[in-house]
């Protein structure tokens, strides 16, 4: 079970103010929310916060106040707990395969969990023919298409048998064929899964839709109303670039309260 209490991230405005101090502008939050769904979609605009959201539920963000807890585990106080418990897939694989095989960048995900030397490669093997990889497992990495290096990120983080995968936008850079075959695996999988993602016919298959804006959740509920009221917020903001078609898609009427500050 994943808490949000009274969530609040903040971060330093670039550059200065013009007496020295650095500006700090609000992010998301206070976002308070308890999530036990085992398909919870994420939904938003870009620079909405939806990012920063997730990242407050693995501890990768800290919130500036309040708290975020994953099974009774507080982010900041519980950490390294807390990563053991929720393993996060980034929108791009690169960001998080390192090794040269895939088999060696799974085996070195087991060694961080501390799994004995003797046992990495016959998991590693394992954890790849779970995501239909187990062919390529001892390829170079940069022979594998961009789908196929996005299931080896997911292998990677399954190979740690977390309790909650968070996904940051998991399918955006993959073509139709591969979404699908990410969106499957995705699917199956008995874990708690928490999806940012920009593809609404997967948010419609949650069983709860968080949607963001201007860093607050604005409409959390079932999908159909919740992509109803997004739907219905991203028309606001069409309406208003037809209006002022120079500021932008999301500086119009619906800004995020990070760009206001900045403003
Ligand atoms: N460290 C930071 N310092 C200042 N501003 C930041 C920082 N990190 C994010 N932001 C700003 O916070 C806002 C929310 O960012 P976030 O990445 O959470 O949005 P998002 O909804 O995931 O966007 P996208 O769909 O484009 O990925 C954006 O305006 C972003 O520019």
């Amino acid at each position: 079970m994943i808490e949000l209490d009274g969530a609040v991230v903040t971060a330093y405005a670039p550059g200065e103010t013009r007496r020295g101090a650095e500006r700090v502008v609000t992010l998301l939050g206070p976002v308070t929310a308890t999530l036990t769904e085992r398909r919870v979609a994420v939904v938003g605009a870009n620079g909405s916060g939806k990012s920063t959201l997730a990242r407050l539920l693995n501890g990768l963000t800290l919130p500036s106040a309040g708290a975020v807890r994953v099974d009774g585990l507080d982010t900041a106080r519980d950490g390294a707990a807390v990563r053991r418990r929720v393993g996060f897939l980034f929108t791009d694989p690169d960001a998080q395969v390192v090794m040269p095989t895939p088999v060696e960048d799974v085996a070195l995900s087991l060694r961080r969990l501390g799994v004995p030397a003797r046992e990495r490669d016959a998991r590693a093997r394992e954890a790849l023919a779970r995501v239909g990889l187990e062919s390529r497992a001892d390829l170079p990495v940069r022979a594998l298409s961009g789908g196929q290096r996005q299931l080896l990120a997911l292998a990677a983080v399954l190979a740690t048998e977390p309790a909650v995968l968070v996904c940051d936008e998991p399918t955006t850079l993959l073509d139709l064929r591969w979404r699908r075959v990410v969106d499957a695996l995705l699917a199956d999988l008995p874990q708690q899964v928490v999806q940012v993602t920009h593809d609404l016919d997967a948010a419609a298959r949650a069983d709860r839709v968080l949607v963001v804006d201007g860093g607050l959740v604005v409409h959390d509920g079932a999908p159909g109303p919740a992509l109803e009221a997004y739907r219905a917020l991203m028309a606001v903001d069409d309406a208003a670039e037809v209006v002022t078609p120079a500021r932008g898609r999301h500086t119009g009427v619906t800004t995020s309260r990070a760009e206001d500050d900045l403003a």
